[in-house]
C-alpha cells in the first residue's frame, strides 16, 4: 500500500487550511485545551497508545492468575472429587482431603502469581517513570510536562531538539525548525518544516508536507509549536508498525510454544493414561480422576509466573546496578549479545571534553575565533553536543561573563542551518546593530576547508593558496597527534542578507582552530577486558578523526592495528564489509549512515550486537542492532529508541548489566528445561507403569501433592544462584535445545522409575503381605495393602528424585558440593523431603493413601537416588562434551 494513502484524513484536509481553521473545527485556542476538554477529546479520538493496555487493570490481572487451564482442570477435578468422596459416599467413608488439597493448590497458585504479577507492575511502572518521555504541553494557557502516552487529539505541543515527535501534528509556528524523518521514511535526509498553509497539489507523498510532523521523527534542530491531530495507531507510524512486534517479545513466544508442546504433549498421552488404566484397572471413575491428576501434575503452570518473576526480578537488580531495561524482550538479547559497538565520547573519553587552544591558522592563541565559534554555537539551535558546551563554558570563565554577556547583546541570530553529522558542520548567520550579516561556520577541519577559499591571518585576508594548505595542515596533524579533537572555525560576510541557503556555504574564509583536549578514562582499558571476559568483542565506531581514535585508543592500551575510516568503507561491498568488520575494531569518521552500515554487517554475520551512543548520530545504530543501548544523559531521542538505559555512561555498568541479564536468562531457562524433561519422564514412568500394573502406581491425591511441592520449589527459582562459567558466554535460546535437553534426560529418572516399580511389585509389597504377588492376592484388606506401600514407594521415589533432579541439572558442575544453589532453593529442598519423608510416618498416611514403610525401604530408596544422581552426572559429562552446553 502506498504509505501516502494512510496519512489520517484530519491530517490531509488541515495540512491545506489555515490554523485558525484548525483551532475553530476542534474547538480549541491558543491556550491549548480546556482540561475539561480531555476526557471528551479522548473518548472521540482514543489515546496515543500504539499497545493497548487491557493488561494493567487489577482485575485484569486477577483473572488471569485464577483462572487459566491449570486452575480449570483442578476445580474439575475438586468437583468430581467432592461428588465421589463426600456428596454420593456414606457418612462413614467421606473424604475431604482431596477437595481440601485442590483449593489449597489453587488458592497457593493463584495468589503466588497474583503477588508477582503485582510486583512485577510495580516495578515496572517505577522504571517507566524513569524512561518515560515527557512532552510541554500547553494546557489551559499553563505549558506543563505530560507524559507522551497522555496526549490527546487538540493538544498544543511544543518541540524542540533532541526530542521525538510523540504523536501526528499540524505544525501552527516554527522556528528554524529541521526534522528527520528517517524513523518512518528510511532516507536519513533532514527537513526544514513550517507552518504555512498548504497550497493544494496532486497527490503528494506525506513526508512533502512541510507543516506537518509524524510521531516517531526526531527534532534535529530549532524549534516548533503544533496541534496533535492524530495519536496512537491513527498515526502513519502506529499504521505500519505491527502491532504485535510491540506487544509479544520472542522470548516470551519461545517459551509460550514450549507451554504448547507440553499441553499438546499432553493431551495425547493423558487420554492414552485414561483408556489404558480403565481397561486394565476396570474402573473408569478412578482412571478418569487418575488421568485428570497426571494433567494437572504435568501442566507447566508455573511457567508463565516463573518467567514473569525472573524478568521483574532481573531488571529489578539491574536497576539496582543502574540499568534500565526498557523493553523487557532486551534482557534476553542483552544477555546473549556478543558484539558491543559503542561510539568515543564518554565511553572510552570523559564525558565532558575541554576547550584547551583557540588558534588563527597558525597555530597562534587568537580572540577572535573563539568569540565567532562562540556566536555560532550559542545561537544555533540543534541539540547541543559536548563540543558546544565546551565552547559555551568559556563564559564562566573568571572575569568573562560580562564580556559573553556584551557579545550576545551585540550580535543576535537570523538564521541557520543546523548541524548534521553527514555534512559535520553547522552554519549560523549573525546580525550586528548595523544590519551587517556574518554567517559563522564550524566543524570537522576536512569538510569546513573545502568549503572555504581565503584565509585571514591577523586581519588581513588571502585566498587560499598551495603554500597556506600544507602549513594548515601541519598545524592540524600536530594537535591530532597529541590526541586532541581540533575543529575549524570560518566566516563569510553576506552584508544585509537575512537569510541562509545552502550556496551560501561556499567561499567561505577559514579563520583558525579550535582544540578540545578530550581526556581518556582511566577504568576504560580495565572495563574493555572485563567484557571480553564475557565474551564480548567491543567495536569503537566514532565520527571523530581517525587519529584521535588511534591517539586515545594507544593511550588506553587498546591494540588497534586495524582502522577503518568512513571513507574506506563507502569504497567496499557489503560481502567486503562483512569480512571487514570481523578484522577491525576501531573505526573512524563514521555518518550516522556508516555506523548503520557496519552494525548491519555484524548482524549479517550472525552476531547479537549491541550499540552503546548517546547522540543524534547515534539514533539510527541504536535503532538497527539487536540491543540498543543508551545512558541518562543522553538526547531524549536517542532514550527513546533505546532498549536499555544506563544511568550511568560507563563500561562498568554495562558489564554489570549483562551479568544480571545472563543470570536472569539461565534461571529461566533452567526451569524450562528441568521442568520439560523432568514431566517427559514422569508421564513416560505413568505410562508403563498404566500399562502393566493391575492397580493405579499413584493416586490422584499424591501427584497433586507432589506437584504442589514442585511448584513452591519453582517459585523460589528465580532466586537461585547461577554459576560463574554459565554466564561468562553469551547464550541465546532456541526450542531445539530444548528437545534435546527434554529427550536426554527425561527418560534417565524413567529407568530409576521402572526399577522402583519391579521392586516394590515383587520384592517390598509381597514380602509384607505374605509373600504373594498382588495377582495371587484374594483378601481385599491384603490388596488395599498391598497398593499403599507400593504407592507410598513411589511417593517417596518420585519426590526424592524429582526435587534432586533440579539440583543436579541446575549446574554443569557437582551440585552442591561445587556448586551451591541460593538459600531459599536449598531451604525450600530440605524442607520438602523432610516433611514429605516424614509424613509418610504421621497419621496423614491414611487420608492420603499412604503407609508407613519398613526402615530398610529407605536403604533402596537411598542406592536408588544415589545412581540416579550418579548416572546423572556421568551423562551430564556427556552431552556437556557433545553440546557444550548444559542450561
Ligand atoms: N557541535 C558541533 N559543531 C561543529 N562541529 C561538530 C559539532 N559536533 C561535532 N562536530 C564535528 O563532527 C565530527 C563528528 O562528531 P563527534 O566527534 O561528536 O562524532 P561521534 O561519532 O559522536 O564521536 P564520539 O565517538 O566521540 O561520540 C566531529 O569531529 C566534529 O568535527
Ligand atoms: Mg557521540
Amino acid at each position: 500500500m502506498n504509505k501516502a494513502s494512510l496519512l489520517n484524513d484530519r491530517m490531509e484536509k488541515y495540512a491545506h487550511s489555515d490554523t485558525t481553521v484548525l483551532y475553530n473545527d476542534l474547538g480549541i485556542s491558543r491556550n491549548g485545551l480546556r482540561l475539561e476538554q480531555l476526557e471528551e477529546m479522548k473518548k472521540k479520538y482514543g489515546d496515543n497508545n500504539i499497545v493497548s493496555r487491557k493488561s494493567d487493570t487489577i482485575w485484569f490481572r486477577l483473572r488471569r492468575a485464577f483462572i487459566n487451564p491449570f486452575t480449570i482442570i483442578l476445580f474439575v477435578l475438586a468437583i468430581v472429587s467432592f461428588v465421589t468422596d463426600i456428596w454420593r459416599t456414606n457418612n462413614f467413608n467421606k473424604n475431604v482431603t482431596t477437595v481440601i488439597i485442590i483449593i489449597v493448590m489453587i488458592l497457593v497458585s493463584g495468589t503466588v502469581r497474583f503477588i508477582q504479577e503485582i510486583r512485577a507492575k510495580h516495578a515496572y511502572d517505577q522504571l517507566d517513570r524513569l524512561v518515560h518521555t515527557h512532552v510541554n504541553v500547553k494546557r489551559d494557557g499553563v505549558i506543563i510536562k505530560v507524559p507522551a502516552e497522555d496526549l490527546v487529539v487538540g493538544d498544543l505541543i511544543y518541540l524542540s531538539a533532541g526530542d521525538r515527535v510523540p504523536a501526528d501534528m499540524r505544525l501552527t509556528n516554527t522556528r528554524d525548525l529541521f526534522v528527520s524523518q528517517s524513523a518512518i521514511t528510511g532516507e536519513s535526509g533532514i527537513l526544514e518544516k513550517n507552518s504555512r498553509q498548504h497550497k493544494y497539489t496532486e497527490q503528494m507523498a506525506f513526508s512533502q508536507y512541510e507543516n506537518l510532523v509524524f510521531m516517531g521523527t526526531t527534532v534535529i534542530s530549532g524549534k516548533g509549536e503544533g496541534v496533535v491531530l492524530a495519536v496512537g495507531k491513527e498515526t502513519l507510524y502506529g499504521n505500519f508498525i505491527q502491532p504485535n512486534a510491540l506487544t509479544s517479545n520472542s522470548f516470551e513466544k519461545g517459551a509460550n510454544s514450549i507451554a504448547w508442546v507440553l499441553l499438546r504433549f499432553m493431551a495425547v498421552l493423558v487420554p492414552i493414561v485414561f483408556i489404558i488404566s480403565g481397561i486394565t484397572k476396570g474402573n473408569w471413575m478412578e482412571s478418569f480422576l487418575f488421568a485428570l491428576s497426571v494433567a494437572v501434575g504435568l501442566t507447566p503452570e508455573m511457567l508463565p509466573m516463573v518467567i514473569t518473576t525472573c524478568l521483574a526480578k532481573g531488571s529489578i537488580s539491574m536497576s539496582k546496578k543502574q540499568t534500565i531495561i526498557k523493553n523487557i524482550n532486551a534482557m534476553q538479547v542483552f544477555g546473549s549479545m556478543d558484539v558491543l559497538c559503542m561510539d568515543k565520547t564518554g565511553t572510552l573519553t570523559n564525558v565532558a571534553i575541554v576547550l584547551e587552544y583557540y588558534m588563527d591558522i597558525l597555530g597562534n592563541e587568537s580572540n577572535e575565533v573563539l568569540r565567532f565559534a562562540y556566536l555560532n554555537s550559542l545561537y544555533h539551535s540543534g541539540v547541543k553536543n559536548p563540543i558546544d558546551n565546551a565552547i559555551l563554558k568559556c563564559r564562566n570563565m573568571p572575569g568573562k561573563n560580562e564580556y559573553y554577556e556584551d557579545l550576545a547583546r551585540q550580535y543576535h541570530k537570523a538564521d541557520e542551518i543546523p548541524f548534521d553529522y553527514s555534512r559535520k558542520y553547522v552554519s549560523t548567520l549573525i546580525a550586528d546593530d548595523n544590519g551587517n550579516h556574518q554567517l559563522v561556520m564550524k566543524g570537522d577541519v576536512g569538510a569546513v576547508f573545502s568549503r572555504c577559499a581565503f584565509v585571514e591571518y591577523q586581519g588581513t585576508v588571502q585566498p587560499i593558496s598551495e603554500d597556506g594548505r600544507s602549513s594548515v595542515a601541519a598545524v592540524v596533524d600536530e594537535m591530532l597527534g597529541d590526541g586532541m579533537k581540533v575543529i575549524a572555525v570560518a566566516r563569510k560576510d553576506l552584508d544585509n542578507q537575512k537569510t541562509l541557503s545552502l550556496p551560501d556555504e561556499s567561499n567561505m574564509i577559514l579563520m583558525g582552530y579550535l582544540a578540545f583536549f578530550d581526556a581518556p578514562k582511566k577504568s576504560a582499558a580495565q572495563s574493555i577486558a572485563k567484557l571480553k571476559n564475557l565474551q564480548v568483542k567491543t567495536k569503537i565506531l566514532t565520527g571523530d578523526h581517525q587519529q584521535i581514535a588511534l591517539s586515545i585508543c594507544s593511550r588506553i592500551g587498546i591494540a588497534s592495528e586495524k582502522i577503518l575510516t568512513g571513507a574506506d568503507i563507502n569504497g567496499l561491498s557489503d560481502l567486503e564489509l562483512q569480512l571487514a568488520v570481523e578484522k577491525t575494531d576501531v573505526f573512524a569518521e563514521l555518518t550516522p549512515s556508516q555506523k548503520v552500515r557496519i552494525v548491519t554487517a555484524l548482524r549479517d554475520n550472525g552476531h547479537t550486537v549491541g550499540f552503546l551512543g548517546d547522540g543524534m548520530n547515534d539514533i539510527p545504530a541504536i535503532c538497527e542492532a539487536d540491543v540498543g543501548i543508551s545512558v541518562d544523559t543522553a538526547v531524549d531521542a536517542a532514550k527513546d529508541v533505546a532498549d536499555v538505559i544506563l544511568l550511568q555512561k560507563d563500561l562498568n555498568v554495562l558489564e554489570e548489566g549483562i551479568l544480571e541479564g545472563r543470570k536472569t536468562f539461565t534461571n529461566m531457562s533452567k526451569y524450562i528445561k528441568i521442568t520439560a524433561s523432568s514431566n517427559f519422564g514422569n508421564i513416560l514412568s505413568i505410562v508403563c507403569a498404566s500399562a502393566f500394573l493391575p492397580f493405579l502406581p499413584i493416586a490422584a491425591i499424591q501427584i497433586l501433592l507432589l506437584n504442589l511441592l514442585y511448584d513452591i520449589l519453582c517459585i523460589v527459582l528465580p532466586w537461585d544462584h547461577v554459576d560463574q562459567e554459565v554466564f561468562s558466554s553469551s547464550r541465546e535460546w532456541s526450542g531445539k535445545m530444548l528437545g534435546r535437553f527434554m529427550r536426554f534426560f527425561g527418560p534417565i529418572s524413567s529407568i530409576f522409575d521402572v526399577i522402583t516399580f519391579l521392586f516394590l511389585y515383587f520384592v517390598l509389597c509381597p514380602t509384607l503381605t505374605g509373600g504373594l504377588l498382588f495377582t495371587q492376592l484374594t483378601d481385599p484388606a491384603m490388596k488395599f495393602r498391598y497398593i499403599a506401600l507400593f504407592q507410598t514407594g513411589w511417593f517417596l521415589e518420585s519426590m526424592w528424585t524429582q526435587v534432586l533432579i533440579i539440583h543436579m541439572l541446575r549446574t554443569k558442575k557437582i551440585p552442591f558440593l561445587q556448586s551451591r544453589p541460593s538459600a531459599p532453593v536449598m531451604l525450600i529442598t530440605v524442607i520438602g523431603i523432610l516433611l514429605f519423608t516424614g509424613l509418610t510416618f504421621t497419621p496423614m498416611v491414611d487420608v492420603l493413601g499412604l503407609t508407613v514403610l519398613p526402615p530398610w525401604y529407605f536403604g533402596f530408596l537411598l542406592v536408588v537416588v544415589a545412581s540416579y544422581m550418579l548416572l546423572t552426572t556421568v551423562l551430564k559429562r556427556i552431552y556437556i562434551a557433545k553440546y557444550d552446553e548444559l542450561i
